[in-house]
């Protein structure tokens, strides 16, 4: 799983010259495993992941364990991992009591993530579009009287397993609210891999219309086999 955000033009045309990776591994890879991970693990995965080059690493998730109990050491593990210079370490905030338990724990930079799709809303986060914003609000006013920088993520961005096509105004929307309260990055999730680059590039050409690029990432889910080729196209846009 990566997350990917072009960085500047490149001499080779229609590809950018540096890209910055989001390791998402030891959150989203790891989210959804039914057994446990033991937080030593966790822990010794991140401290690996952090010798390997890599810039961000997301190391977990300040959510109710009730929710995504493979989660639930949130706390052990932000505190436990080696922190080494030049590695930021973000993790996911849905609301203020994530925010505060995860800044408590140690934590210097934060990501909210809501959704394009009203349906997957609910059932993420059990709260429509517009009360996670207001949340989301809440959370990245904080963050921002703190300095503490906050990414925002867009679910759905390419298809929704519940309500099925996403058009790329709802897209552009969510985003758009996102970085207009001062997420710094805008993270734009095919959450079930059903993206392609037609479509890829359609949703990124809308959203370019109100954004900034430097302000873009692409998500991607390998589910089909999808993801590098519409990374590829993420990147030429
Ligand atoms: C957002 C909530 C918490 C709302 O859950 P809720 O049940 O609506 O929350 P609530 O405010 O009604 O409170 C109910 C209980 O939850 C507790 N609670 C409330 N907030 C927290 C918190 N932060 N941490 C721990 N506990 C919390 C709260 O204290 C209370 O406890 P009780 O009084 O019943 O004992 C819940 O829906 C949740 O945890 N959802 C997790 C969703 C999640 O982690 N999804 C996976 C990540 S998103 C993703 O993977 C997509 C992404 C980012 O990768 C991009 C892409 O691929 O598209």
């Amino acid at each position: 799983l990566l997350t990917l955000i072009a960085m500047e033009s490149s001499q080779l045309p229609g590809l950018p010259e540096y890209v910055k990776i989001v390791e998402v591994g030891p959150r989203d890879g790891l989210q959804n495993e039914k057994v446990i991970v033991p937080t030593d693990i966790k822990i010794e995965f991140i401290n690996k992941l952090s010798q390997t080059g890599l810039s961000v690493i997301e190391v977990t998730s300040f959510v109710s364990s009730r929710w995504v109990p493979q989660m639930a050491d949130h706390t052990e593990v932000m505190k436990g991992i080696r922190q080494y210079p030049g590695v930021r370490y973000p993790v996911l905030t849905p609301n203020l009591q994530g925010f505060h338990r995860a800044v408590a724990a140690g934590a210097t930079e934060i990501s909210v993530f809501g959704a394009a799709s009203e349906s997957f809303s609910k059932k993420n986060i059990n709260c429509s579009i517009e009360e996670s914003m207001g949340k989301f609000e809440e959370v990245v006013k904080s963050a921002r009287h703190m300095n503490i920088p906050a990414r925002g993520y867009v679910s759905c961005a390419l298809g929704c397993p519940y309500e099925g096509s996403i058009t790329p105004q709802k897209v552009t929307e969510v985003s758009k609210r996102l970085y207009s309260m001062g997420c710094y990055e805008i993270s734009l999730g095919d959450t079930i891999g059903v993206g392609t680059p037609g479509s890829m590039k359609r949703m990124l050409e809308s959203v370019m219309k109100e954004l900034p690029p430097g302000a873009l990432a692409v998500h991607c889910h390998d589910t089909y086999g999808q993801a590098l080729a519409n990374i590829l196209t993420a990147l030429q846009v």
